[in-house]
């Protein structure tokens, strides 16, 4: 299920790329869930989309994550405790953290933020990200990786409590790290595009299972898709390796 809303607006890449993950995908508006036209318990797996949703009003993310847990509580966290994975990029990310679902799982549980860029301003620009070795079922076979995915967000930097950074961070929840072009992660700007705290780009929950990450996997899906593609020899476009682990992972449940 790709759930939109109003101010999505990588609804349709999004779909494309499950759709070449070999999943097939349904967009759904979130009004058909609210009206019971739709039901989350008939699909296999989940992505909340980038974009701007409800205009980024109040915070990014803030009012679609409200919106979900005042009226579909109960059936997201009944798709999360079935052991469906759920993705959400940038402002799904955004959407996922303020409702609870990360870090902990647990809707209503809001123990982190993504505020403000330190930058102070929208940035827009591929990224080197660094993979960490998780348990998340999204990133299987790319640990130690550093791909490079772009970032367009202007409320981007993870923030939490030293106690919350410590237990995900001991808990392995951290996925993707900003990095330098040999994969050191790095709070240095621009390489680190928003300050994020341990230049945290992704986490996700403690089975692994819902990943959310500030930078667009579905913006590299095909080879021509990166700004040097005519000078690199890609094996594959890093950022669909995601999808088809979402989509793998989905099938076998
Ligand atoms: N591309 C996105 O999803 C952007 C997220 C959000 N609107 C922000 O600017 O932070």
């Amino acid at each position: 299920m790709v759930l939109r809303t109003d101010g999505t607006n990588c609804d349709r890449e999004t779909f494309h790329a499950f759709a070449l993950a070999g999943g097939e995908p349904r967009m759904v508006h979130i009004n058909q869930l609210r009206a019971g036209e739709e039901k989350l318990a008939d699909y296999h797996i989940l992505v909340i989309p980038g974009g701007f949703s409800y205009g980024d009003d109040v915070h990014s993310g803030k009012i679609l994550a409200v919106e979900l847990t005042s009226f579909l509580q109960e059936q997201l966290q009944e798709f999360v405790d079935a052991g469906k994975p759920v993705l959400g990029i940038c402002n799904g990310f955004q959407v996922l953290v303020r409702t609870g679902l990360l870090p902990a799982a647990r809707m209503g549980e809001i123990r982190a933020a993504l505020i403000a860029n330190d930058s102070g301003r929208f940035e827009c620009r591929w990224v080197n990200l660094r993979v960490e070795d998780t348990r998340c079922v999204f990133t299987r076979g790319l640990a130690g990786r550093v791909l490079n995915l772009p970032v367009a967000h202007g409320e981007g930097k993870f923030y939490t409590g030293e106690d919350t950074l410590q237990e995900i961070e001991q808990a392995g929840q951290v996925v993707f790290r900003y990095a330098g072009p040999g994969g050191e992660p790095t709070g240095d700007y621009p390489q680190n595009p928003n300050g994020s705290l341990n230049a945290i780009a992704g986490i996700c929950d403690p089975a692994g299972r819902v990943l959310g990450l500030m930078p667009h996997p579905e913006r590299f899906v095909e080879r021509t898709q990166h700004p040097n593609w005519r000078r690199h020899i890609f094996s594959e476009p890093l950022g669909l390796a995601i999808f088809k682990n979402g989509v793998d992972y989905a099938r076998q449940i």
